[in-house]
């Protein structure tokens, strides 16, 4: 795992404000450098569920009683679990929440010397096109004009950051259906948007600046450009993890389809049994590269 920044380098010792951790706590490099798999999702509920089934379906023993327990404990910003070679880590909202989330996990790895580690944004997403909960995997990652960079302000300039999804690590998540499976696994560019409402072309925020037209006339231009879904982490995330020397992939169910509606409305329980999708398919991709590994 590489750092772009030659400061780091020199400094002695490195507090993880938002994670609670520091690399002077007893047990910092053994906790992480065993790492190969770093599981995100937004929301801390979602993490704890793909945790505890990592730890049931990926064979990890554990001692009697034995209880997953949030490494940032000292913190309420985000939750952490290690399941063997699994890290499992919430990262909020948009954005701002998930490229603070991701500095630094990616400094934790590359002070622990943690090597060939791959990383998964398991979510959810509204789809373009498509029947609601279809799985899609992030081909390219595009902002709210449909570029395949993040642009951001730095030192009172706007700097342009490349993205780029692990090609070969998609392909073999494409291939992890089942012919049991109720839904589809296919690939797709996913729209990154700043914003959920109008940022997403939604005619349902507080605000709304455009008629019903735009907006379907947008969802087609970008439907049209290969976009087959909208959220709001994968460009932090193919950049990020593309300037670390990390493999990652974005691999998010829909929980409906936005030429149809703004509004989700599907059942708590149906929304439930979407969100376990892209865990269930990313599972089943670690635990086949985990058999190889042996
Ligand atoms: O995958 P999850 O965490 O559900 O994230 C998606 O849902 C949130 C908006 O509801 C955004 O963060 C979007 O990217
Ligand atoms: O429409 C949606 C659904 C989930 N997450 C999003 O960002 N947008």
């Amino acid at each position: 795992v590489q750092v772009r920044n030659d400061f780091l380098r020199d400094q002695k010792a490195d507090t993880f404000h938002h994670l609670g951790l520091s690399t002077k706590m007893k047990h910092f490099n053994e906790t992480f450098s065993d790492l190969k798999y770093v599981c995100f999702s937004g929301s801390q509920g979602r993490v704890y569920n793909m945790a505890d089934r990592l730890l049931n379906e990926l064979n990890i023993s554990k001692p009697i009683g034995f209880q997953l327990a949030n490494i940032c404990k000292n913190t309420d910003r985000y939750v952490m679990y290690k399941v063997g070679p699994v890290l499992c880590v919430n990262h909020g909202i948009g954005i701002s929440s998930s490229s603070v989330v991701l500095n630094e996990i990616i400094k934790v790895l590359y002070y622990s010397n943690a090597t060939d580690v791959s990383m998964f944004r398991i979510g959810t997403s509204g789809g373009i096109g498509i029947s609601a909960g279809t799985v899609v995997i992030t081909s390219v990652a595009v902002d709210g004009l449909l570029r395949p960079f993040l642009e951001v302000p730095i030192l009172g300039e706007l700097v342009k950051i490349p993205s780029s999804l692990s090609v070969s690590q998609n392909e073999k998540l494409l291939k992890c259906g089942d012919p049991s499976d109720d839904f589809q696994i296919i690939p797709g560019k996913t729209m990154c948007s700043w914003d959920f409402y109008e940022g997403q072309a939604r005619l349902d925020g507080a605000r709304c600046e455009f008629n019903m037209e735009k907006k379907q006339a947008f969802l087609k231009k970008a439907y049209d450009d290969g976009v087959r879904n909208v959220e709001m982490e994968s460009l932090t995330f193919a950049t990020m993890c593309c300037q670390a020397g990390i493999s990652a992939s974005v691999i998010c169910v829909t929980l409906l389809n936005r030429f149809e509606t703004d509004q989700i409305t599907v059942s708590e329980d149906c929304l439930r049994e979407w969100a376990h999708r892209p865990m269930t398919v990313v599972i089943r991709h670690i635990r086949s590269q985990l058999c190889k590994r042996e």
